[in-house]
């Protein structure tokens, strides 16, 4: 460290404590990188990178951006997975001699940028910690520290279950002890997640944040806590105590089920269009669609508060012109959960304040119009509702009805508020008029006409009296300061009040007015859990708006649940599907899963609606399941514990793991967790694999779930043979996707019905794609070939079809079978007590076993 100069030697201190950050180092206007740091940022951002002198031989090489720009380019290294300390002069440059002290105020990392123009603030931005604990589950705690929610759950499985949860909340960053950061590395580095290391101790106090924990699961949150604290150096008041994610009390969708069905992210380029996410999304405030999005990752397991989210819905679609008022209100609503969290935090701006004080005046007439309706679930909405009037009171008194954007600018306080602030806007706005006043009345009082009052830079303010009319002068209240040719200077004590007040007004009015704002500020942090609680209140409220609004607009009807299993849907329909084309077109379709019938094989030709059917079912129990109407004209349903799906070809790169693996591995989680509540949606199983393993495969599972779980289950399949499976399984049956043959053409019917299918329509599909005639006709003879010797193999091999290698062995074991009980026979034989006769009889037996053997 010798060898360089004293700035550069504290900011090699300080870098030495944040080697994993970038370290913005605040030099003036400037943020400066240097060194290493200096030569990446530089390429990242496509900033220059220059160098500077140090007291060594070499120049260092360095890079910076002005202060005031600097958030975008923070903003973009931080995306690109990077953290940023910034590092700024904690001492006024004016007030020291020699370096000032600087220190880092603020770590920016993934998971904590809060803020900045790739921020979607109608999605929750999570960082998580894990905790591995014994018995083979982890411990997940994830915070949005801009809301100051955070959750704590349980999950069971193995390291891709827990990646796949993590993915599926979107979270950019992980907090890990050690250990977990050696184990974990490789596979979160390759989903661009970031893990971070928390060594620190954890905050002794958070028994008020966690109590709600079980004990086994805290530590995940303490050490997210301590993390967060480490990093934001702020006050952290806003983050509310940790939920704890009861698995009983909530339909638990996989990760892979969630990308698998397209609930929020579509599986084609991970965006919110075609999701259902993006059908049901009417909310007008983001507070609002960040809550669609967390009920529809976490749906309702009770029936109770299924059906009270179901029944206000009814009431406010019934209530139309009272749902149009409150939409419109509520769209005057900022986010408050955001403003809350910057106001805990210090972040907040004069126009934040303002913002928050434009919403809180909605309130009431929100609380009214629900209080005065004739609907009893609306009414109790709004009795949850709080008016926030302390805050909204304060808020009205201080802040200005317009305030700028900087704080530093002033305007921020409002006129009347502070009668020392008031002075000193008058001060400087009405400074002139002031004095001209003043000099009015010591002409009036003096009598003197010529009295006029002036200013230098000396002495600032006077009043000057010409040599001739001194003797008038009121030498009482004037003191002499100067003396001129013909003329006489004064000062009065008053004046020189005034003119502090008016010299320094402005400067003084802005120091007050940030002073000022600061304590309001600080003022309404006593208010942050009630503006939260009042968030989570408009939130809930704007979902079940946007629910109204949609099951109104597309003809959705309110399911019915029950205690049973069965679950049955009348003219259900994909809602998603049924959106994006022509509404009339839809074939709607039945599903009636009963306590004797609950397991459904479907077959079918490929495109002929399969999956659409499969997926609009466990759409139809997801959307009831947060509370919403369903796209059908009647539904019966159950109430569902989890969904498991095995659909399409939704490829892992990321994992390395080959489709079939993850076909097996996805089967595998399925069949260990799903309850006789749950439900199963298997499309085509065991097709990545030779045929008659895939449909080995297939049998046995089906077998499996019929006989061992229970679960509500559909199966699709192009093996026609398991067709004959409902003759074993008794609550198994057959339906198919009709398909018709016209005029040699295949037209689809996309109708659900009974029985099984008779054919599958492979090569005009291919046909369908545009592959060239030859290669088709080529097909269709290669086709015939397969299903004659098919035909013959299964003469053969019947009852059951069986692989040459599995003949060969049964074979084997048949023979070794006759052996064993040929010899066993002729242990039995009791030779001295038998006839030649029956000797005779035993020969002929044994002969002929060994016969049909050789036959
Ligand atoms: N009920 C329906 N009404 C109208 N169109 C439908 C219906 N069901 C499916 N479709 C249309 O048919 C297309 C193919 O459906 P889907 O992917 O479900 O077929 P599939 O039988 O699962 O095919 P594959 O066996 O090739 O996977 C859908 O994209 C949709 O446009």
């Amino acid at each position: 460290m010798t060898g360089h100069t004293p700035m550069i030697q504290q900011y090699l201190q300080v870098k030495a404590e944040h080697e994993d950050a970038f370290l913005f180092f605040r030099l003036g206007d400037f943020y400066e990188l240097f060194f290493k740091d200096a030569v990446e940022a530089s390429q990242i951002l496509e900033i220059t990178l220059t160098s500077r002198d140090s007291a060594g031989p070499d120049r260092i090489p360095m890079c910076g951006v002005p202060y005031h720009s600097a958030a975008g380019y923070i903003e973009t290294l931080v995306r690109q997975g990077h953290k940023v300390a910034i590092c700024e002069q904690t001492e006024d440059p004016k007030a020291v001699k020699g370096i000032v002290k600087r220190e880092v105020v603020k770590i920016i990392t993934p998971g904590t940028m809060m803020e900045g123009k790739t921020v979607d603030a109608n999605t929750n931005h999570f960082i998580g910690s894990i905790d591995q604990l014994d018995g083979g589950f982890y411990a997940l705690a994830y915070l949005d520290l801009a809301t100051g929610e955070g959750k704590v759950e349980r999950v069971e499985g193995d390291e891709r279950t827990l990646i796949a949860e993590i993915e599926a909340l979107g979270m950019k960053e992980v907090v890990v002890d050690e250990r977990l950061h050696l184990a974990l590395s490789d596979s979160m580095a390759k989903r661009g997640i970031m893990l971070s290391i928390e060594y620190g101790e954890s905050e002794a106090d958070t028994e008020n944040l966690f109590g709600a924990i079980p004990s086994t699961l805290k530590d995940a949150g303490t050490m997210l806590f301590s993390y967060v604290k480490r990093t934001q150096k702020t006050a952290l008041d806003h983050i509310r105590p940790f939920e704890f994610i009861q698995k009983q009390t909530k339909l638990s969708i996989d990760a892979n089920s969630m990308r698998n069905l397209e609930l929020v992210q579509s599986i084609r380029n991970g965006t919110k269009e075609g999701t259902l996410y993006w059908l049901l999304d009417e909310t007008v405030t983001a507070m609002g669609a960040r809550k669609l999005k967390m009920w529809i990752h976490q749906p309702l397991a009770d029936k109770r508060m299924i059906e009270n989210r179901l029944d206000t819905v009814t009431e406010l679609i019934e209530a139309y012109f009272l749902r149009d008022e409150l939409q419109t209100s509520l769209k005057e609503v900022y986010d408050l959960e955001r403003l809350a969290g910057r106001i805990s935090m210090g972040s907040a701006s004069g126009r934040d304040l303002a913002q928050l004080r434009n919403s809180l005046r909605r309130i009431p007439a929100i609380q009214k119009a629900l209080h005065e309706s004739d609907w009893p679930l609306l009414r109790e909405f709004s009795s949850r509702i709080d008016t926030c009037d302390e805050a909204l009171g304060m808020l009205e008194a201080a802040i200005a009805e317009n305030p700028p954007l900087s704080v530093k600018e002033g305007g921020v306080i409002k006129d009347g508020y502070d009668e020392k602030l008031d002075q000193y806007r008058d001060a400087s706005q009405n400074g002139k008029a002031w004095l001209a006043e003043l000099e009015r009345e010591e002409r009036e009082r003096t009598g003197i006409k010529t009295l006029k009052i002036g200013y230098n830079r000396v002495f600032g303010y006077f009043i000057e009296i010409t040599k001739s009319n001194i003797h008038l002068a009121d030498l009482e209240r004037y003191e002499r300061k100067q003396t001129l040719a013909n003329a006489e200077r004064y000062i009065t004590p008053e004046l020189k009040e005034k003119e502090d007040l008016i010299l320094n007004a402005e400067a003084q009015g802005l120091e007050l007015e940030y002073v000022l704002f600061t304590t309001v500020r600080d003022a309404m942090k006593t208010y942050i859990r009630q503006i939260q609680q009042l968030a989570s209140v408009l939130s809930e409220l704007d979902v079940l708006l946007s629910f109204s609004t949609v099951s109104e607009k597309r003809n959705y009807v309110k399911p019915v649940f029950h205690d049973g299993k069965a679950l049955e849907i009348k003219n259900g329909r994909h809602p998603v599907v049924e959106k994006m084309m022509d509404h009339s077109l839809y074939v709607p379709n039945n599903c009636k899963l009963t306590e004797e019938a609950n397991m459904l094989l479907i077959t079918g030709p490929n495109m002929s609606g399969k999956s659409t059917f499969m997926r609009q079912v466990a759409l139809t129990v997801v959307m009831a399941q947060i509370g919403c109407y369903v796209p059908c004209d009647q539904a019966l349903l159950p109430v569902t514990d989890q969904i498991f799906t095995r659909i399409g070809a939704a490829d892992d790169l990321a994992s390395g793991q080959s489709t079939f693996m993850m076909e097996m591995m996805e089967s595998q989680h399925a069949i260990a967790n799903a309850t006789e509540h749950s439900l199963l949606l298997f499309d085509e199983i065991g097709r990545g694999t030779s045929t008659y393993d895939g449909m080995a495969l297939a049998q046995a599972m089906m077998e499996h779930i019929h006989n061992e779980i229970g679960a509500n289950t559909l199966f699709s399949t192009h093996y026609h043979e398991l067709t004959n499976l409902d003759e074993e399984l008794s609550r198994l049956e057959n339906v198919h996707v009709a398909a018709m043959e016209q005029d040699g053409k295949v037209v689809f019917l996309h109708k659900v019905m009974a029985g099984a299918a008779d054919k599958s329509y492979g090569i005009y599909v291919a046909d369908l794609a545009g592959l060239p005639a030859p290669l088709l006709d080529r097909a269709k003879s290669l086709l015939m070939t397969f299903e004659s010797k098919e035909k013959m193999m299964v003469r053969e091999a019947e009852p059951q079809q069986l692989t040459f290698f599995d003949l060969q062995q049964e074979e084997q074991e048949v023979h070794s079978k006759e052996e064993q009980e040929i010899l066993s026979g002729l242990s039995d034989v009791d030779v001295l007590n038998m006839t030649p006769m029956q000797a005779l009889q035993y020969i002929h037996e044994w002969k002929e076993k060994l016969q049909s053997r050789k036959g």
